[in-house]
């Protein structure tokens, strides 16, 4: 599913990269490239990446008996008969380029809008996809779990993927004439130059919070990823509500600006007004209205609305566009029952994320939540998370998430450290199925019970990245049935 398959020549693959040396076997022809072993064929060029895992060196020689004939690499290699060799100084560059060279630059020949941040980045990104179908006629998307192609749903790895499956894709959207995408830019994925090298029309920035810092280990760290794609799109969008959205503008100063406070705004929601479950607001005097009750929901719109209108869409057809959108699954979804609970399905994953739900409920509402947390957060964020729902008088229910290479036990104890700062009440239900049973047998009509963190993911990952089945959606359809 390569779509239009172009042949690279050693030649061409040197000229676009920078190298330190190389070794040429014969002549060769390069029609696919990849830094996963597992996917090397005839034809491909095999990139050696230092992982955070392993070291892709070591799997060099599987990548040639599955076929590849050239490898890129940055340490010293045993060369063999017949393959050809380049040594890089940055693989991941060199992945992207060759890659972007492969498929013969597909984001020059679309409008690609990709949306960074803590929070919002499915929401925004989607509703962007649906107001360009709408208005412009064509669009498609990239995220968390899957890529929309047309009628197509192509499961993705990441929320950002690597540059070839991204590639692919957007070959895929030209094949069916799609120029418009929306994507959502991961700080893992600009970090590890996933969408290195693409052609970027709209670049926006949501918000920051913390998260990740397993990996990015400060906040600046964790703002300067976000802020490669400020510094690779043609155009800037931020929520300047947010610190960390004012200091992109401050480094940035062609950013065009959204906000519920900030009058200097270039969009403003304003006359919000919420009433009856629903919050009914105007942006450059275009009335929009959400069928949800949470504040962050505004500013997922905002971006949205912003973006289009910057893009050459009239304010008036992005009301009316907007007016056909039914939401998104797993964002503040209400789940139909016969109990009288507000039982509500979340992707929610960050203690910003958690405490915007919360706020958003009615005040002196019952609250139940059932969550765990990705064996990849450090201690810090677990305590926050407990602390988010102390905070809120949460009844806790906690269960299990990803735990990836921790143990659900651990992050759990990490957790209650957080609860316990707010003597909270909690209970561990470490079955998932289990924990919503509970949540759900112990909530009284009117009561809240948020289910958080998986959405619509179709996995939970133990043992590192093993990924067993599992649905929140069907499990939930399970227990209602049992009650
Ligand atoms: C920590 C992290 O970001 N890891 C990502 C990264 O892996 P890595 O470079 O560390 O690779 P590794 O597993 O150590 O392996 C090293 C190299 O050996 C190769 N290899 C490995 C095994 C083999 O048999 N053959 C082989 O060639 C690997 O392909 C890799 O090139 O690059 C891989 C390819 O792009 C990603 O799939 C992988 O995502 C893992 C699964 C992951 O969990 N990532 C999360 C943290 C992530 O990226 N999350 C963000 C969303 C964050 C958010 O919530 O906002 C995302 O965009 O999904």
């Amino acid at each position: 599913m390569k779509g239009k398959i172009i042949l690279i020549s050693f030649e061409d693959i040197i000229s676009h990269i920078s190298y330190i040396d190389y070794k040429k076997a014969n002549d060769i022809a390069i029609e696919a490239i990849t830094n996963d072993s597992r996917k090397a064929n005839k034809a491909t060029a095999f990139v050696a990446i230092k992982g955070s895992l392993s070291d892709g060196h070591t799997y060099i020689a599987s990548a040639i008996k599955k076929g590849a004939s050239l490898i890129i690499h940055t340490e010293d290699v045993t060369c063999e008969e017949g393959i050809s060799y380049i040594r890089v100084n940055d693989p991941r560059k060199a992945l992207a380029q060759i890659s972007n060279l492969i498929y013969d630059f597909p984001s020059k020949k679309m409008e690609l809008v990709a949306v960074t941040g803590s929070n919002g980045k499915t929401t925004t990104s989607r509703l962007i996809a649906f107001l360009m179908g709408e208005i412009f006629g064509d669009s498609a998307s990239i995220g968390t779990n899957n890529a929309h192609v047309g009628d197509e749903i192509i499961p993705t790895s990441n929320t950002t993927p690597d540059i070839t499956e991204v590639n692919r894709i957007l070959a895929k959207c030209l094949e069916k004439n799609i120029r418009h995408l929306a994507l959502e830019a991961s700080s893992h994925g600009l970090d590890q130059k996933r969408l290195f090298g693409l052609d970027i029309a709209y670049g926006i920035f949501t918000n920051l919070s913390e998260e990740h810092l397993d990996y990015h280990k400060t906040m600046d760290n964790y703002f300067k990823a976000k802020m490669i794609l400020f510094e690779n799109a043609k155009n800037t969008l931020a929520n300047i509500d947010d610190p960390y959205g004012k200091r992109a503008k401050e480094l940035f100063p062609k950013t065009i600006t959204f906000s519920i406070d900030e009058e200097s705004a270039d969009y403003r929601a304003e006359d919000i007004v919420k009433k009856d479950g629903k919050i009914t607001f105007k942006i450059r005097g275009v009335e929009f209205v959400l069928n949800k009750i949470a504040n962050y929901e505004i500013y997922n719109t905002l971006a949205a609305v912003a973006c289009l209108n910057q893009m050459g869409a009239s304010m008036e057809d992005i009301g009316e566009a907007f007016k056909k959108f039914k939401g998104i699954k797993s964002r503040f979804e209400y789940i139909e029952n016969d109990l009288g609970i507000n039982i509500i399905l979340d992707f929610a994953h960050t203690p910003r994320a958690y405490e915007a739900l919360f706020e958003s409920v009615p005040k002196g509402s019952n609250i139940i939540a059932v969550f765990g947390i990705n064996g990849d957060r450090n201690s810090e964020f677990r305590r926050l998370i407990g602390n988010a729902c102390g905070k809120y008088k949460v009844f806790s229910v906690l269960t299990t998430d990803d735990p990836k290479f921790d143990n659900v036990d651990h992050i759990n104890e990490e957790i209650i450290v957080g609860l316990d700062e707010y003597k909270a009440d909690y209970v561990i239900r470490k079955e998932r199925k289990d924990a919503m049973r509970y949540a759900i047998k112990m909530a009284k009509p009117g009561d809240y019970v948020f289910l958080l963190g998986k959405g619509e993911e179709n996995f939970i990952k133990f043992h590192g990245n093993e990924k067993t089945p599992y649905s929140e959606r069907e499990t939930l359809r399970e227990v209602l049935e049992e009650l």
